[in-house]
Parts: structure tokens; C-alpha cells; sequence
């Protein structure tokens, strides 16, 4: 089994009186995609938080690749390839998408942003900024402001944004959430692609969608892991099916 790139040892968090985050211990394996579910309030927006950088957890290890980088702040683990996609994805609207792009680019090269004007014209980054867009399947709307992209386009945009970067993961927060259904269907197909090239912990309501994306399912109830499994072994577990009481999820 290859070693895993991303490592959660016995995570805890608390705000206050409540332990939000629970001795939560999981991992992201090269080319998959690892599920995050469970109940409103589960914990799993904190658990992204704390594996991000934004928020720091009272016990526990966070380690990419074997580097423990639980100390380190939000930009440093950016910078070693963290990438968290659709809450801090910064897209302009005024820039046409392979703008946007190249900009991603550029900034993952070191280059300082203020040479930007400059580097749109400069057809290596172009063609590099293009072929991220093919990627996506947004080649044909290369030159479309990102503002008057539709909405599933949009979602694509900032995949290829946060591609650009070259991450070793991907951490998704809901990039389902607002998708109509053909949008949903052609993000499915993108994130299917994607993960043989960078994998992905993905928090996502869509079950149906979680069911067809993801190799293994880790189900978080009350701050708790209560089971990591694949979508079957997830679905006959009868804590899980507990704490889904009173949701649609599993009805
Ligand atoms: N900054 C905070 N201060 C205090 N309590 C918080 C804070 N952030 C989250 N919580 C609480 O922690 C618990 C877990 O919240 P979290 O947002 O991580 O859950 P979730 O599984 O992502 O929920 P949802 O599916 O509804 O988005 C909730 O009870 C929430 O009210």
C-alpha cells in the first residue's frame, strides 16, 4: 500500500466546553478520493479547518507527506501543497478565466504578482494556464470573464485555480453545494479525473454523489470518528445508520 500523503494523528479540538473534534485519526492515500460525512454538526467543516491551518487543534498531529506541519500557519502549508479549494480560492471576476489561471500559476511559481500584467502576455504561462483550463473542460471559455461564467463553470474554475498550484491534495469543502444536476454530473466526472493526479478529502452532502466519488467514507458523529470504510461497509454499519436518525441521507 503506498504511504499516505496525508496523516490525521488523534486530532482533538474543543470550543469552549464542547469537544468538537474527538481523538479523530484518518489518512489521504495518492489517488483516491476520502469522504468526510456525517450529521449537521458532526464536525467535519472543524476538521477541514484544522487541516488547512486555519484553526489549530488542542492535541494532535496533522503530517504531509511524514512532515508534521501542525504547527504550521494556513500560507505555510499552502506552500507545501496543501491546496483548499472554493472558501479561500480567490477567482476574479473581471479576469477572464485564463487570466485567473495564469495568475495561479504565476504565484505558484514564486513569481511576485505585481509583474502579473506582463505575465499574461507571456505565452508559456498562457499555454500552461490553457492546458490546466482542458483539464477542467473549460478550454472553450478561455477568454470569458469569470464573472459571467455559469455557475458549475465557476466551480470548475476555481478547481483549475487551485490545480494550478501543483498541490500534493486537495481539500473540497461541499463543491457540490448549489450545482444543478447536469452540473453536478460534470463535477463528478472532473473530481473522478482529478484525483488520479492529486487526491482529495472531501466533505460533501450529495450521498449520491459521495457513493460514486469516493474509495473510502470516514463517518463523524459528535466530533468522533465512528467508522472509515468504503461506501458498502459505511452504509451497513449500524452507528452510522444511528447517527443519521431523523436525516434523508440514509432513509
Ligand atoms: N468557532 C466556533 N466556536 C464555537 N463552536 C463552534 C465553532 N465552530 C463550530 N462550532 C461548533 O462545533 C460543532 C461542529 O461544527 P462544524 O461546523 O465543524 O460541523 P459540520 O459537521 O461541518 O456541520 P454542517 O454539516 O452543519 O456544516 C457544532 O456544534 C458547531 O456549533
Amino acid at each position: 500500500m503506498p504511504e499516505p500523503i496525508l496523516v490525521l494523528d488523534k486530532l482533538e479540538k474543543h470550543f469552549g466546553g464542547l469537544a468538537v473534534t474527538q481523538q479523530v485519526s484518518l489518512d489521504l492515500r495518492p489517488g483516491e478520493i476520502h469522504a468526510l460525512i456525517g450529521p449537521n454538526g458532526a464536525g467535519k467543516t472543524t476538521l477541514i479547518h484544522l487541516v488547512s491551518g486555519t484553526l489549530r487543534p488542542d492535541a494532535g498531529r496533522v503530517l504531509l507527506d511524514g512532515r508534521d506541519v501542525t504547527r504550521l500557519s494556513l500560507p505555510q502549508r499552502a506552500r507545501l501543497g496543501l491546496a483548499r479549494s472554493f472558501q479561500i480560492t480567490c477567482v476574479i471576476p473581471g479576469f477572464s478565466a485564463l487570466e485567473n489561471v495564469a495568475l495561479a500559476l504565476q504565484a505558484g511559481d514564486g513569481s511576485s504578482f505585481r509583474f502579473f500584467r506582463a505575465a499574461h502576455h507571456e505565452a508559456r504561462l498562457n499555454d500552461a494556464a490553457r492546458a490546466t483550463l482542458d483539464e477542467v473542460g473549460l478550454g472553450a471559455r478561455a477568454t470569458i470573464p469569470a464573472g459571467a461564467l455559469s455557475h458549475g463553470e465557476r466551480r470548475q474554475l476555481e478547481l483549475a485555480v487551485a490545480i494550478a498550484t501543483q498541490p500534493r491534495l486537495l481539500l473540497l469543502d461541499e463543491p457540490l453545494a448549489g450545482a444543478g444536476p447536469e452540473e453536478t454530473e460534470r463535477l463528478i466526472g472532473l473530481l473522478q479525473r482529478l484525483k488520479a493526479r492529486c487526491p482529495i478529502l472531501l466533505v460533501e452532502h450529495d450521498m449520491q454523489a459521495v457513493f460514486a466519488l469516493a474509495d473510502r467514507i470516514s463517518v463523524l458523529n459528535q466530533g468522533q470518528l465512528i467508522v472509515t470504510g468504503s461506501a458498502a461497509q459505511i452504509q451497513a454499519h449500524p452507528e452510522v445508520q444511528t447517527a443519521y436518525l431523523g436525516e434523508d441521507e440514509f432513509a
